[in-house]
């Protein structure tokens, strides 16, 4: 907490209006130079008062749960007339420097029980608080850090000027990706889940069927071929067709000795989320390797979905958000097995839509989230799109089963020498 607050007067502060437009920016220092202030404040109105409340010490796994339920425990606690918006701050363009929050806006006309809150929260968790004062003539804004170290140990109380800043040149949400939202390698994804061990029970029976570390990996006897796509773009529907037609063996990821724990793991926040199904395709890569010794085999679904999902999630906002093309984030986890053939199967918005309600299934948040927010959609796509080491090959899945099945086996043939 020390360094971060050393470090605090260098760090910008983002606030995001909705998934659609650029955040706001802005920045705090010492003396004013004149500058205008900051769009997210022109329009408070005189009698409204802002904060912001930032996750900021804990081990990772501590902070990651901790964020997770700060949103519902904030609106539990403070009036109603609070309005929460999502809130980063972070260090231009430095990796692993993100800290998340919110901005809250208080629109009651009386601050003494917000501010009883703010410093309850103060008192009893892991957050520092700022509070955002307008100057008498309403065109200056100062921040003021309140936390507990400070309070005790440093002398942060002086308040800094609100200006704005610059975009950065890579979108806050992309800083933490790797190993937070992103696991590259088993051992990475098998330490979270072996901290989780006391919190969350069920970590500890998913371990056991990891095992130790995956097998080295060596290049399967048999094709291996992965197939896919969003929701109901019809993967079940041709992996078995294509189990059928080659006489190959059917695996997906997660693989099904986890699905009494799925259920457990999606409620987590994404740290401990994606490390669960990281792992699932370690134990997925493990089957295929015993099986591609015999048979050709089909995956429905692998690491371009954990990978896509994952990076679709922790960026919001429109696709240019994402790391560009090419970004580390993109790459292959060196110790996982290699695929022969990726296909993404792609379909129109409509066409998927109506396959989705003609299965009447229940769809798990995150696929309910596709359907409400094109952007998300989107990015997941682009997202699968630009993962490398291997790419995936883009297949139309909107004509008739039998068609995509005949398509899909033209590329296999060519690629896999079958
Ligand atoms: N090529 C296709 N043309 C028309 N309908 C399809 C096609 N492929 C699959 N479907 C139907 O669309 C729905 C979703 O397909 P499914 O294979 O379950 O997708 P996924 O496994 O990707 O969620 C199912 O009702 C399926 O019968
Ligand atoms: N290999 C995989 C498979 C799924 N997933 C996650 O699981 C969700 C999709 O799973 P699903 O069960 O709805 O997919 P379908 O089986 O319906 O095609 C995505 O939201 C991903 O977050 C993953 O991360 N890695």
């Amino acid at each position: 907490i020390m360094s971060l607050l050393r470090q605090w007067s260098s760090r910008v502060f983002s606030v995001e209006l909705d998934a659609r437009s650029a955040p706001f920016y802005f920045a705090i220092q010492e003396s004013h130079r004149g500058e205008e202030v900051p769009r997210l404040f022109r329009n408070v109105q005189k009698y409204e008062r802002c904060y912001s409340v930032f996750v900021c010490s804990g081990d990772r796994i501590q902070r990651a749960k901790f964020y997770w339920e700060l949103k519902d425990k904030l609106q539990r606690a403070l009036p109603p007339q609070c309005d929460f918006l999502p809130m980063s701050s972070f260090l231009p363009n430095v990796k692993h420097s993100l800290m998340k929050g919110y901005f809250v806006k208080d629109t009651s006309e009386c601050s003494s029980s917000t501010e009883r809150v703010l410093s309850d929260f103060i008192q009893n968790d892991p957050v520092l608080v700022c509070s955002y004062l307008r100057g008498e003539d309403g065109r200056l804004w100062t921040q003021r850090l309140r936390s507990h170290a400070e309070s005790r140990e440093v002398g942060m109380s002086q308040e800094h000027y609100v200006v704005p800043s610059e975009a950065p040149d890579y979108h806050p949400s992309t800083l933490n990706l790797i190993n937070s939202d992103v696991f590259y390698s088993f051992e990475e994804a098998y330490k979270v889940l072996e901290k989780c061990g006391d919190i969350i029970p069920e970590s500890t029976a998913v371990l056991g069927l990891v095992g130790q570390r995956p097998q080295a990996r060596h290049k399967p006897d048999c094709p291996v071929i992965v197939i896919e796509g969003l929701d109901a773009t019809g993967k079940t529907t041709l992996t078995e067709s294509l189990r059928d037609a080659l006489g190959a063996t059917l695996l997906r990821s997660p693989p099904q000795c986890l699905s009494p724990w799925r259920a457990r793991f999606d409620q987590e926040p994404p740290l401990i989320r994606r490390a669960f199904y990281a792992l699932g395709n370690y134990i997925t890569a493990e089957q295929i390797g015993q099986e591609a010794m015999q048979t050709p085999v089909i995956v429905d679904r692998f690491w371009h979905s954990t990978a896509a999902y994952a990076i679709a999630t922790a960026v919001n906002g429109p696709v240019c958000n994402l790391p560009s093309e090419g970004s580390e984030v993109y790459c292959w986890p060196g110790d996982l097995l290699q695929p022969s053939l990726v296909v993404l199967l792609t379909l129109d918005p409509e066409e998927r839509r109506r396959r989705l309600r003609a299965r009447g299934q229940d769809k798990t948040e995150e696929e309910q989230e596709l359907d409400h927010n094109q952007i998300f959609r989107l990015r997941v796509e682009e997202a699968y799109q630009r993962i490398s080491g291997p790419a995936c090959v883009t297949v139309d899945a909107s004509p008739s089963a039998d068609q995509v099945l005949q398509q899909v086996l033209l590329l296999i043939r060519g690629k896999c020498h079958l």
